[in-house]
């Protein structure tokens, strides 16, 4: 699989602080207090939720076509991944955080690298840390379960390279269905030779004693072309909206995954189909585990406004890009990291990406 560079970030090895035990806390620690927000949990004055779509449906294209321009997340059924290897991915999952600490230091992400066990990446720009730890698989996942389980590592990799390789294939699969939404549908428009990119990160979110002032996974977009991402029976995931005031929560559907439209799409798109703005919230009683797969070009492939959506009066908004640089520029910029490849200001006159995180 190709790889992807990406520029250093915080020395995690040299700040064992970070790595408190969240699973035995019984209060929150000052480290990990956040302060509280009235939309904290959820807006509870609207009653729109995220498209669910069915991909067997003949209308599935243009359906979305719509969630991308309106939402920039929608849920999938009839996806044809098995609920069978969906558990085994969870179970997986389950099987690497509940190992000790010490353990799980042992696959730690180095600093200057992407994949390991460690904290939130993006808690450098944050004044708190987050109630979760995350687990980031670039390719194959041997190396890393050799570390954890030496003499055990068959089960892990076996379960990883098979979700790996069927992502892979939905989410190639999702991402033609967007761009046939936008009327690119040859090959020629998106000369990638063998397929994109990935990353997997499996997300751990353990019950908290305070969970109003605590953050499981601080709001960000991701840098990708697209997501797919399932989450375990517990809610937590939150997405926000144009046009809609706070929190709007993502509920765990039977079966479903969820898509988040990613900044490389939004950069494809020329701005018409917004990569999402989400965070993950934590509660009290219930350990919650994501996986996230994180899809996008051939690191070395420059991304910019496909050709058939610009002309005179629609120039391109974005500069070209690799994913790796973009990943660089997120290292450093974070939510400006879209407006800091903008060529123009929109039309509406504003400066700023509508997806600007507000922190905090
Ligand atoms: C390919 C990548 C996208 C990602 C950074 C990474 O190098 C590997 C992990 C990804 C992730 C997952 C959690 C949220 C996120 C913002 C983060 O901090 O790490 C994303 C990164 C991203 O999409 O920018
Ligand atoms: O845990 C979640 O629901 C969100 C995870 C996420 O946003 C990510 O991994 O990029
Ligand atoms: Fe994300």
């Amino acid at each position: 699989m190709p790889s992807i560079k990406l520029s250093s970030d915080s020395n995690i090895t040299s700040n064992p602080h970070k790595f408190l035990d969240l699973y035995s806390m019984t209060e929150l620690p000052d480290t990990h207090a956040w302060t509280p927000q009235p939309d904290h949990h959820e807006c509870k004055c609207n009653d729109e939720s995220v498209p669910i779509i069915d991909l067997n449906k003949e209308n599935a294209t243009e359906v979305i076509g719509h969630a991308c321009r309106t939402w920039g997340v929608f849920q999938i059924i009839n996806h044809n991944i098995s609920q069978k290897l969906v558990d085994e991915v969870e179970l997986a999952g389950k099987r690497l955080f509940s190992l000790p600490m010490q353990q799980k230091l042992r696959a730690a992400r180095p600093h200057d690298g992407i994949s390991g066990y460690g904290v939130a990446r993006i808690s450098s720009f944050f004044p708190k840390l987050m109630w979760s730890e995350g687990f980031t698989i670039l390719g194959s996942p041997l190396q890393h379960a050799l570390q954890l389980w030496p003499q055990d590592y068959h089960k892990f990799c076996d379960t990883i390279e098979k979700y790996q390789k069927e992502m892979k294939k939905l989410a190639n699969r999702v991402m033609w269905l967007m761009l046939g939404s936008l009327g690119i549908t040859e090959l020629e428009d998106l000369n990638w030779g063998g397929g994109g990119c990935a990353a997997l990160q499996l997300n751990s979110y353990p019950a908290c004693p305070d969970p109003d002032r605590a953050m499981g996974l601080a709001a960000h977009t991701d840098s990708t072309i697209l997501t797919i991402l399932q989450q375990s029976n517990i809610s937590g995931l939150q997405v926000t909206r144009e046009g809609t005031v706070g929190w709007i929560t993502v509920p765990p559907h039977p079966g479903a995954l969820v898509i988040h439209v990613g900044d490389l799409m939004h950069i494809l798109s020329n701005g018409l189909y917004p990569s999402v703005l989400h965070r993950a919230v934590v509660n009290r009683t219930g350990h919650r585990l994501s996986v996230a797969y994180l899809y996008g070009p051939p690191s070395s492939v420059k991304i910019s406004p496909l050709t058939k959506l610009v002309d005179n009066l629609h120039p391109p908004l974005y500069r070209p890009i690799t994913w790796s640089e973009y990943l660089g520029t997120k290292a450093k910029h974070f939510d400006k990291a879209l407006t800091s490849v903008r060529l123009c200001a929109p039309r509406n006159g504003f400066v700023e990406d509508h997806n600007s995180v507000k922190v905090g």
